[in-house]
């Protein structure tokens, strides 16, 4: 199939990753951008992001990834951030049971505030602490499997920031679950005989266009969220 999309162009996508506190979202996240760990991570307050470039299947992408705080009192803080959203990494702890039993609660957050259509979209789950010893495994492969079954989520890894085990898998799995589920999208336009040629240029009324913040200047100033990230979105 045809991409709609321009040629060499940097696909930017906004990737956020939920799961309760102390599970390890900001650990994979550092490991993943930094290939850094640190085995004293505080908890995150409301979101920070931070953008990393990567390459799959020949194609270039920036992923802008949102690390957020798992703990429920910062609920608030978290959730305006879901909006926009084209992927979800739904992470527990292999070693905590909880917060495996916790994932649908996740899953319902993210799809009740950023607006989705549920099996329209890449979620990916994840274990993570997979470096563990098996003694202390408390969830079952059965019960992992038993539960993606039911969510309809075809992608499960397991992770490891401490020993940077499957972390980049785990992204790149993730990405190509959104090409996945767009290409499906792209054909159902084409079907439907409603597709937007990207390649083209579009001409917007004058009497259409409205005011608009840019992304950094409008989210920036909020305490709750903290730009980590230096990359460029959408190289020529
Ligand atoms: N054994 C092991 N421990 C990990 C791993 N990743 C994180 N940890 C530990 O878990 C702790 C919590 O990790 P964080 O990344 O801060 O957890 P979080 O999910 O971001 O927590 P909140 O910010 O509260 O939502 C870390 O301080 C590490 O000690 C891992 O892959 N293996």
């Amino acid at each position: 199939m045809t991409s709609m999309r321009p040629p060499n162009k940097t696909i930017l996508l906004k990737v956020v990753i939920l799961g309760d506190g102390g599970v390890g979202k900001s650990c994979l996240m550092n490991r993943f951008v930094s290939n850094r760990y640190d085995e004293n991570s505080f908890h995150t307050i409301g979101v920070e992001f931070m953008n990393k470039d990567l390459e799959v299947d020949g194609e270039k992408y920036t992923l802008q990834i949102w690390d957020t705080a798992g703990q429920e009192r910062f609920r608030a803080l978290r959730t305006p951030f879901y909006r926009g959203s084209d992927i979800c990494l739904l992470c527990f702890a292999l070693n905590d049971h909880i917060s495996f039993r916790a994932l649908g609660q996740w899953k319902d957050e993210f799809i009740k505030y950023a607006d989705i259509k549920n099996n329209q979209f890449p979620f990916i789950a994840v274990g993570n602490k997979a470096d563990i010893a098996p003694s202390q495994r408390d969830t079952t492969s059965d019960q992992i499997n038993e539960w993606c079954e039911d969510n309809k989520i075809t992608n499960y890894i397991e992770t490891s920031s401490k020993t940077a085990t499957n972390v980049t898998e785990a992204f790149s799995m993730a990405v190509k679950q959104w090409k996945k589920l767009e290409k499906q999208t792209e054909r159902e336009l084409r079907d439907q005989g409603d597709t937007i040629d990207l390649t083209k240029g579009v001409t917007i009324p004058q009497n259409r266009l409205c005011c608009s913040t840019s992304f950094g200047d409008s989210r920036s100033n909020s305490p709750a969220i903290t730009a980590r990230g230096g990359n460029q979105a959408y190289a020529d």
